[in-house]
């Protein structure tokens, strides 16, 4: 009653600030609240936050991970800081990654994904990256099954990268002098190869959807940006009206993920439409795609409710995607720019290349062991660059003490991966670029360490391990094979940024250049001499 008279005699404007005002105080007197619940308990130490927005102002300053690395030196293993309404705890050291990840006690209790009601309202939960429970679990066995089918046991995919390999040599014979920006061939490249695993295509050139839906997967995971924050600290401003259309007014794209979700998960739908009118002539799976919907027929005919719906195939095929794509190509373009960095690694690399493969036939994954330095110059690029420098986000699952500290259901928990790589206690001269270090002093066997996981670590550590491995190798012994790489004059200018790289979910480097020239035929020893 009394809201309809005001309604009439008010303006509808001051009606929605009077609404605004209402929601803001709510949510102010909620934020205070939980705030000081956090207080009384025994909060990881932190930075002193701003009220309301928490942290945020002091990211990044001047990089997401700079600020993370200063406070890991002022605060120790574990620190805590908050966006929001959010509190973020890091996880800084690998003493407490394993505990908290890989450890009996505490493995489930931090194994969830973060849970915003405006990001379930997209994801409904579903697919394995964002989902939780069994549901994940389930999901989690029949991918691994199935990637390890097609992909990594199968020569098929080796076929399919080899095919992206002569593509791309050919592209740098062709690009001459001019150099090559490799972000866009090698995302094309490791693309097709997720693509063919997931839908049995390889995009032509002139495919606008598969266009589309490339674009749209990337922006997903780029940038740590005001507009990918909302949703995680900010999710009541969505409900405050007027507000979306503030901040859109101020440039903010707020409704980026949204959008990109519709073009990525329709590109799926037609897949599965296409898939499905061909279903009845297929007897065993040419792809992922295939054999989730066999597995959804054999489920139909047995049980009612089921979790192999169409919409958990969307999501788990655009995660699997965006999971598969700028992780790798990334990789290899932080391994062709330190080869440039680094030019007596590259020859090292391509000695070994000659001496163990040779010029005359392509790479293949048994290569690998014969190959002790190209494995370390692998690893130290991973550890280097760090390309999940947070890996992805974790959420605690239920009340708990871990390392003396509170940690509340529903924190959000990072890994502080890039932090782990470049610990003084754990790697010497750790700013150095030396793939020695995964090398038997010695002997010169390759040999791995346990402090180097780019793929994360536990139970939702990476599910495409085996894939990107193989990829990493066939792809940069496959580069180098042909090809020496120098960078482009114009970019030695912007050497710092290139080296900086992106600030988002993935580290990539800077945007370069880079020449490939065609390398000189090998000589053969001559007998004779
Ligand atoms: C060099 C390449 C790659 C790197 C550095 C990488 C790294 C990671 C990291 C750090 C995580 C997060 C672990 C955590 O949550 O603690 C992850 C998760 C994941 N990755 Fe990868 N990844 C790579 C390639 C791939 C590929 C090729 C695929 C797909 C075939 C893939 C699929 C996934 C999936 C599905 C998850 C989520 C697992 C889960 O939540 O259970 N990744 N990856």
């Amino acid at each position: 009653m009394l809201l309809s008279q005001l309604n009439r005699s008010l303006p509808s404007s001051s009606v929605t600030t009077i609404a605004a005002v209402s929601v803001a105080t709510v949510a102010a007197v909620w934020l205070f609240y939980r705030g000081a619940r956090h207080r009384r308990r025994r909060s990881p130490p932190g930075p002193p936050g701003w009220p309301l927005l928490g942290n945020l102002p002091n990211l990044p300053r001047p990089t997401f991970l700079a600020a993370h690395a200063d406070w890991r030196k002022r605060y120790g293993d574990l620190v805590s800081y908050r966006l929001g309404a959010r509190r973020f705890v890091v996880l800084n050291s690998y003493a407490a990654v394993k505990e908290a990840l890989a450890s009996q006690e505490f493995g489930d209790v931090f194994s969830g994904r973060m849970n915003s009601n405006y990001i379930n309202s997209l994801t409904h939960g579903k697919g394995i990256v964002s989902s939780e429970g069994e549901l994940w679990r389930e999901h989690r066995r029949f991918a691994l099954k199935v990637l390890r089918d097609f992909g990594f046991a199968r020569a098929g995919t080796e076929d399919s990268i080899h095919q992206e390999l002569q593509d791309l040599r050919d592209q740098f014979n062709t690009a001459g002098e001019a150099g090559v920006d490799t972000t866009e061939v090698l995302c094309r490249a490791i693309a097709n190869v997720i693509s063919v695993m997931l839908f049995g295509y390889r995009a032509g050139s002139q495919d606008d959807r598969f266009e589309a839906f490339l674009a749209a997967t990337q922006e997903n995971l780029q940038g740590g940006d005001l507009a990918r924050f909302i949703p995680v600290g900010f999710p009541l401003l969505y409900q405050i009206p007027g507000v979306m259309r503030l901040l859109e007014l101020l440039g903010v794209d707020v409704y980026v993920v949204q959008r990109n979700l519709k073009v990525t998960h329709g590109f799926c739908q037609m897949q599965i439409d296409a898939h499905r009118a061909q279903l009845a002539g297929v007897s065993s799976p040419n792809d992922f795609l295939d054999a989730f919907l066999m597995e959804q027929e054999k489920l139909n005919g047995r049980k009612k409710d089921h979790t192999f719906d169409d919409f958990q195939l969307k999501r788990t095929l655009t995660e699997l995607f965006v999971a598969g794509t700028d992780t790798t190509s990334n990789t290899i373009r932080w391994a062709l720019l330190y080869a440039c960095l680094y030019p007596e690694c590259q020859a090292r690399v391509q000695a070994e290349i000659d001496a163990q493969i040779g010029r005359n036939r392509l790479p293949e994954h048994r290569d690998r062991k014969r190959m002790p330095y190209t494995l370390a110059f692998i690893d130290e690029v991973q550890r280097f660059a760090t390309l999940a420098p947070f890996a992805v986000l974790h959420r605690c699952t239920r009340d708990v003490e871990f390392m003396g500290y509170d940690i509340s259901s529903d924190d959000l928990i990072m890994t502080n991966l890039y932090g782990i790589h470049h610990d003084p206690e754990l790697w010497s001269s750790p700013e150095a670029f030396q793939p020695e270090r995964f090398l038997a002093v010695d002997t010169g066997e390759y040999q791995p360490n346990e402090h180097l996981v780019p793929f994360g670590v536990g139970k939702r550590a990476c599910l495409g391990e085996s894939l990107a491995r193989q990829e990493l190798f066939l792809f940069i012994a496959g580069i180098l094979q042909q090809h020496s790489a120098r960078l482009h004059p114009d970019s030695v200018k912007n050497l710092e940024d290139i080296k900086i790289g992106s600030d988002g979910i993935v580290h990539a480097p800077g945007a370069h250049r880079i020449i490939f020239s065609a390398r000189q035929p090998q000589r053969i020893a001559d007998d004779s001499c």
